[in-house]
């Protein structure tokens, strides 16, 4: 079995590699990504445990983001669709009260946020630019989850734009099944994300802990990722980094997609040449550095079915050579227990020519999803 280690390796090679393309000329960077203990940041919830004092959103509870003044330049047309413009790092953000959902209405926005408005609790995991904490936000009493990212750390690793844009996607992006990003500010140090708070965790301990997943979960789960990027590529975002590893569990079965840092917006459905994502779900025009799109994501997507039925990746070798054989030529194996419907799905995701590939309409109309979806 793969570990998280190696799961993570392409991120930091890529990562060096975007520092590169960046035209980096920083003498500062080195080769560790550990963030620094954050000032000011200190765990005051004394042990105390929090009870969540809202309920998750509605379906039709969606907002559309305003226009304060303060919201960064990316705005949405009139298609609603998001525009990317290229922006100086955003200050703060926001999203206005009269289009969030009825129970917290009233208790945002959250306007001119500083670390104070904070109750700050547990800290839920650490990512390779920051820690998430488990926060309050005392005025209103939401808990949300707070990632804190040192400044210095994203410049000294040239990665301004990286995460500008990660903020400008995941800030415009409504979907029950994308982790929202309610405001972002930042002070000396650090730069703060206030985003929902998804309680049950990353999917990817789930499968580490408890193993494949029966067909009826694995095909909610795989329904609910289809959605979001039917949501994203409706708006010519492509996500570039599906995996477990990003999707966080909410309440009832619901999971978000999570980690928008590979995301990309491509208006003109331009094909793209970055190389992105973790190895295992490399799909096979990635790894040739051939030119790609939004097919990435529904690769991506096929391994993600695989591995939630199976427990694993299909391609999962011991180096890294021979797993990128076995994905430029889709060298599926199957074990006896996986059912016919799962294996169809599978097999017409993980096509080596893009344009062969399931559209994301026809996974949500598969016979696997049909047969499960009533057990939900
Ligand atoms: N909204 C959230 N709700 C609950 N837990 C979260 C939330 N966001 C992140 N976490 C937890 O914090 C951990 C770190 O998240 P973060 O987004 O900083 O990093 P990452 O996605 O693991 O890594 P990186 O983006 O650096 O590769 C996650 O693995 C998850 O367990």
């Amino acid at each position: 079995m793969m570990d998280s280690n190696r799961r993570q390796s392409l991120k930091q090679r890529n990562l060096l590699l975007s520092m590169r393309l960046n035209n980096n000329n920083n003498n500062n960077n080195n080769n560790t990504t550990k963030v620094k203990n954050i000032s000011g940041v200190k765990n005051n919830s004394n042990g105390k445990v929090w009870r969540l004092s809202y309920s998750p959103r509605g379906k039709n509870n969606h907002h559309s983001h305003g226009t304060s003044s303060k919201i960064p330049s990316p705005v949405r047309n009139s298609a609603n669709a998001t525009t990317i413009a290229t922006t100086t790092v955003a200050t703060t953000g926001s999203i206005p009260a009269s289009s969030t959902s009825s129970q917290i209405k009233g208790r945002f926005p959250m306007v001119d946020l500083k670390l104070n408005d904070f109750e700050i609790g547990r800290k839920l995991g650490k990512g390779k630019f920051g820690k998430v904490y488990c926060v309050r936000h005392k005025p209103s009493g939401l808990i949300c989850a707070l990632k804190v990212m040192n400044k210095m750390e994203i410049v000294n690793f040239n990665v301004q734009k990286q995460f500008k844009r990660e903020i400008d996607i995941q800030y415009h992006l409504n979907h029950k099944n994308l982790t929202k990003l309610y405001a972002f500010f930042h002070d000396s140090k650090n730069v703060y994300l206030v985003m929902e708070y998804l309680i049950g965790g990353e999917l990817y301990k789930l499968l580490k802990k408890n193993g494949p997943m029966n067909d009826i979960t694995a095909s909610n789960y795989v329904y609910q990722m289809t959605d979001a990027l039917n949501y994203m590529h409706k708006r010519k975002i492509i996500h570039r980094d599906l995996k477990p590893e990003n999707i966080l569990i909410g309440f009832n079965n619901q999971i978000k997609l999570t980690d928008f840092g590979w995301s990309i917006y491509n208006p003109n459905n331009q094909k793209r040449k970055t190389l992105c994502g973790t190895i295992d779900y490399l799909s096979p025009e990635l790894i040739s550095s051939r030119e790609y799109d939004e097919n990435v994501d529904v690769w991506a997507l096929g391994i993600l079915t695989y591995e939630l039925v199976v427990g694993a990746p299909p391609f999962e070798e011991d180096t890294k050579e021979q797993t990128y054989k076995r994905i430029a030529k889709s060298d599926l194996k199957f074990p006896p227990n996986v059912s016919s419907e799962a294996r169809d799905l599978i097999t017409n995701l993980l096509k080596v020519v893009p344009s062969e590939r399931f559209n994301l309409q026809q996974v949500m109309n598969h016979p696997w999803i049909e047969k499960n979806k009533p057990f939900w």
